[in-house]
């Protein structure tokens, strides 16, 4: 798409070339890559800014800026008519982590570079890492200096097939690698002569056209209230203003919303884009301000989210914390202060999990302070309640950072994996059986999808075929725990939220214990089954979302309960799909169609694709 913004950061040890890549680029794609100041000097004169502002090109980063932490990274900005880019540049050095994870935060795409004679080395390994816990979608391997290893395919293969069986272990969605030479200008703009073996795109071309539209989280409607306005006006009534970035999501005027921690509910009545323009829709990463249809008390901190899809509000968090500060480490009980969203408060370091090695993905667990650089999961305590997503699912709504109070420095940025258990006097008690002594590792097969969909004849066969192969399997059946588990619960939202949240619960516990569970559940909304995937992480078990994308038509038609016919004479209420909403995945791990055969021959795709 001409003028989309691609963020990259760029990662590699000293002498992998990267300067001369970056330089490259610059210099062979011809581009703009002289007056960007001035271009932001423009935009920033425009908005009313007194100073050229660069984080309108790197925001994310401001909070940290403001609380004046030197990052070591070069921020360089150049254009093509198809895109216009931003590198952050992370010398690869002593505070490599730290840069990583400040300037990376909110990159599109990450660039690894490795020397074609080296191969994949332990820092190699490390950025890969750290590019997957900071959840860039795309990763792009550069292959570089394969002038000195006479262009060899065999040489580039071998590194390909080394890092993959690497990069198995993380989660990594999108991987490309160009094998180049940064020096001689191969594949870098142009297609190299000497690399004819090699049938994919020179890395600018690949740069231009990587998608990352869809990268976006556009379900979750996220808007954190960072000031109040009270504009005066002539009628001399209150019209108050709420002015912030969205964080997610897509708002439109007329839209249902809730204000968040309070929970009241209201409507938009307005947007006003940056410079005074109304719109009828804003989303992220739009500045705008709203107006509410409601005289609600809101205040700076609070978050406007839709009704049916809610952040966690929590006082207790699980998170991956990276610590910056050079001058102290932090240690399990001391507190910071916590800026995530629009809220500041206070939280303690109530106990951590773990360190991580990032080098060897070791896990300490009898760690209890974290130096420079070092990376742990930890579990913060707030005095005031926080409003976050897990920073898969968000990456805006799900980071913070913490600050000395006694310094006023940033000392550690974090990302957070979930909330942890509410009441504090209760304690998790450990299993003295490891998941590894059982004899069989769990997961779980949700399913999704309308009524007659084809959900339970799935399921029913997916489990018919992991018990005669000897794995303990079980079908969890919203029919069936609706007599049971769920007997107290309807169909009204709420309610069908507790349904998931109950099943998902359930079905974590199962997979624990080593069994493979079918979920067959409606589960109409994408926020409570992405909820039912984060239960699962939270405890590295495995997760896969099958959605069963039957038109409702052809659900309708073969309404084996009777239901829809019912649903359409008025004796049901609130029927998915007819009065009620169904939020179709954007993002499953598996789409069954009607064109797709039989369950059974489904169930076999499945369990294949699965290696289960
Ligand atoms: N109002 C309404 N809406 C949807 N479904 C209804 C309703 N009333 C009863 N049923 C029957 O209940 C089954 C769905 O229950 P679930 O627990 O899967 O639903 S949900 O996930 O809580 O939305 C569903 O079963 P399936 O047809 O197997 O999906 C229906 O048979
Ligand atoms: N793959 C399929 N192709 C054709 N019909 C199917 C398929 N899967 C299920 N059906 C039929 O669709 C109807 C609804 O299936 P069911 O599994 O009960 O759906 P759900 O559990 O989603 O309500 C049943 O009559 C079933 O025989």
């Amino acid at each position: 798409m001409a003028g989309e913004l691609l963020r990259i950061a760029t990662a590699g040890s000293v002498d992998d070339g990267k300067s001369t890549l970056i330089g490259r680029l610059l210099y062979d794609s011809k581009s703009i890559f002289t007056d960007q100041l001035e271009a932001i000097e423009r935009t920033s004169a425009s908005r009313g800014d007194e100073f050229a502002d660069l984080s309108l090109l790197t925001d994310g980063l401001r909070a940290e800026r403001e609380q004046g932490i030197t990052i070591d990274v070069a921020y360089r900005y150049f254009s093509t008519p198809e895109r216009k880019f931003i590198i952050a540049d992370s010398p690869g050095h002593v505070q490599y982590t730290r840069n990583m994870v400040t300037g990376a935060s909110t990159a599109d795409l990450a660039i690894i570079l490795i020397d074609a004679r080296k191969g994949v080395l332990e820092q190699t390994r490390r950025h890969a890492f750290l590019s997957s816990l900071l959840g860039i979608p795309h990763l792009t391997i550069c292959v570089n200096k394969m002038d000195l290893v006479d262009y060899s395919q065999e040489r580039f293969e071998k590194i390909r097939d080394e890092f993959v069986a690497f990069a198995g272990k993380l989660n990594v969605t999108d991987l490309t690698f160009i094998p180049l030479s940064a020096l001689r200008g191969d594949n870098v703009v142009d297609r190299s002569e000497e690399m004819a073996w090699y049938d994919g795109r020179p890395l600018l071309r690949h740069l231009e056209e990587v998608y990352i539209a869809s990268d976006r989280n556009l379900i979750d409607a996220r808007f954190g209230v960072q000031y109040v306005i009270r504009p005066q006006r002539s009628d001399g009534l209150d019209h108050r203003a709420y002015a912030g970035t969205v964080g997610g999501g897509v708002f439109a005027v007329g839209d249902k919303v809730v204000v968040l921690p309070g929970g009241f509910g209201t409507t938009i009545e307005k947007i006003w884009g940056p410079g005074g323009s109304e719109l009828d829709e804003a989303f992220a990463p739009m500045a705008v301000s709203m107006e509410l249809a409601d005289e609600i008390d809101i205040v700076r901190g609070d978050m406007i989210v839709r009704p049916n899809n809610r952040p966690h509000v929590d006082r207790d968090l699980d998170a991956m914390v990276c610590w910056f500060s050079e001058s102290g480490r932090l240690q399990a009980g001391s507190s910071y202060l916590i800026n995530c969203g629009t809220r500041q408060t206070r939280v303690t370091v109530a106990g951590m999990n773990y360190r991580l090695d990032v080098n060897t993905l070791h896990r300490d667990e009898t760690a209890t302070s974290l130096e420079l650089n070092e990376i742990g999961r930890l579990h913060l305590h707030a005095q005031q309640p926080l409003l976050f997503d897990s920073y898969r699912r968000n990456r805006d709504t799900g980071s913070f950072i913490l600050i000395d109070e006694a310094t006023n420095a940033t000392v550690a940025a974090g990302m957070i994996t979930g909330p942890v258990a509410h009441d504090t006097n209760v304690v998790w008690q450990e299993a003295k059986v490891t998941r590894e002594q059982r004899s069989h590792r769990g997961a779980t097969i949700w399913m999704t999808g309308l009524s007659g969909s084809g959900k339970s004849s799935l399921a029913t066969e997916l489990e018919r075929r992991l018990v005669a192969e000897g794995r303990p399997a079980y079908l969890l059946d919203g029919d069936n725990l609706r007599h049971g588990l769920n007997s107290d619960l309807g169909f009204g939202d709420d309610d069908r939220r507790e349904n998931i949240r109950r099943t998902a619960e359930v079905a974590a516990l199962f997979a624990d214990s080593g069994a493979v569970v079918l979920v067959s559940l409606i589960s109409p909304f994408a926020s409570e089954r992405e909820r039912a995937r984060e239960i699962h992480q939270a405890q590295d078990l495995p997760f896969y979302e099958v959605f069963l994308d039957t038109p409702l038509d052809e659900c309708e038609a073969r309404d084996p309960k009777g239901l829809y016919a019912r649903a359409r004479a008025g004796e049901i209420t609130q029927f998915t799909g007819i009065d009620s909403p169904y939020e179709r995945p954007e993002k499953a791990d598996i789409v069954v169609t009607p064109e797709d055969g039989s369950p059974a021959q489904n169930a076999a795709d499945i369990l294949r694709n699965l290696g289960l």
